[in-house]
């Protein structure tokens, strides 16, 4: 596990823009796993500017990304599907076809889940993972006490979850209660893995990943046992990681 932690949210977010850059350069036709919430926002914009100035090609990756509300249509504002366009894919040159996120609206969610998983593999699996974590530890939607060996599934949103996300919402009531997302078995299976956290109010959920029990209890603990993953922290969210150097 390699831990980087830089002075502020823009300097965390240009270091894992770089690395995420590096990895379209060293391979153009790069699968890459994608995350949302407000922590990665700044990355996106940081890639935009890349793929504006710099020519930085996004022509032959693929994206999936991590996770999907149950119930949300693609046009409205607060899906994934929308975050994404909006953030990213309308801005550069990827191609449509290559652009996979679950389907919240599918009548049969359950086949929904399995349809994604195949989709994953026969694209030859995530070279690199962007993930984020919740208050309580979550990657993807990946709630405390679920099973690691789960693959993408249907997840019930824990309170906290539902009231951290109701801040985009107009009311707490048009949060969803339900998601779809990739399960932790799915996203141990991704070459490389980066997680961002920014802010204080990240800082324990940071240190129980890093240094806590390898428990379900905190989803992110399990990305202690991968063998590919750079934690990036901004001052705050680094503020209990004194002790880096005994961190292989
Ligand atoms: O970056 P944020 O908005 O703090 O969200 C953290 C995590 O929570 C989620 O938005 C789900 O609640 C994840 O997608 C994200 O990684």
């Amino acid at each position: 596990m390699r831990i980087l932690i830089e002075e502020n949210y823009e300097a965390m977010s240009k270091k894992a823009a770089l690395m995420v850059a590096g990895q379209i350069l060293l391979k153009p036709n790069s699968v890459l796993g994608l995350a949302t919430g407000s922590t990665p926002l700044y990355m996106y914009r940081e890639l935009v500017r890349m793929h504006r100035e710099e020519d930085l090609d996004f022509s032959s990756i693929t994206t999936f990304n991590l996770d999907e509300y149950v119930g949300l249509n693609q046009d409205n504002i607060n899906s994934y599907h929308y975050y994404m366009f909006d953030n990213l894919f309308n801005h550069v040159n990827i191609k449509k076809e290559n652009i996979f996120i679950p389907d919240g609206m599918a009548e049969n969610l359950y086949e929904e889940c399995k349809r994604y998983e195949k989709l994953i593999k026969d694209r030859g699996g995530i070279d690199l993972q962007i993930l984020g974590i919740g208050k309580n530890g979550h990657i993807g939607f990946n709630e405390p006490d679920l099973k690691f060996e789960a693959t993408t599934h249907v997840v019930e949103l824990d309170d906290e979850t539902i009231k951290a996300n109701s801040r985009f919402f107009s009311s707490i009531d048009e949060v969803p209660r339900r998601a779809i997302s990739m399960g932790i078995k799915t996203i141990m299976h991704s070459r490389k893995i980066i997680l961002l956290a920014s802010g204080e109010e990240k800082a324990e959920a940071v240190k129980k990943a890093i240094f806590g029990p390898i428990i379900p209890g905190l989803p992110a603990s399990v990305l202690q046992l991968h063998p590919d993953v750079t934690i990036i922290l901004d001052r705050e969210a680094a503020m209990y990681v004194e002790n880096i150097d005994n961190i292989q």
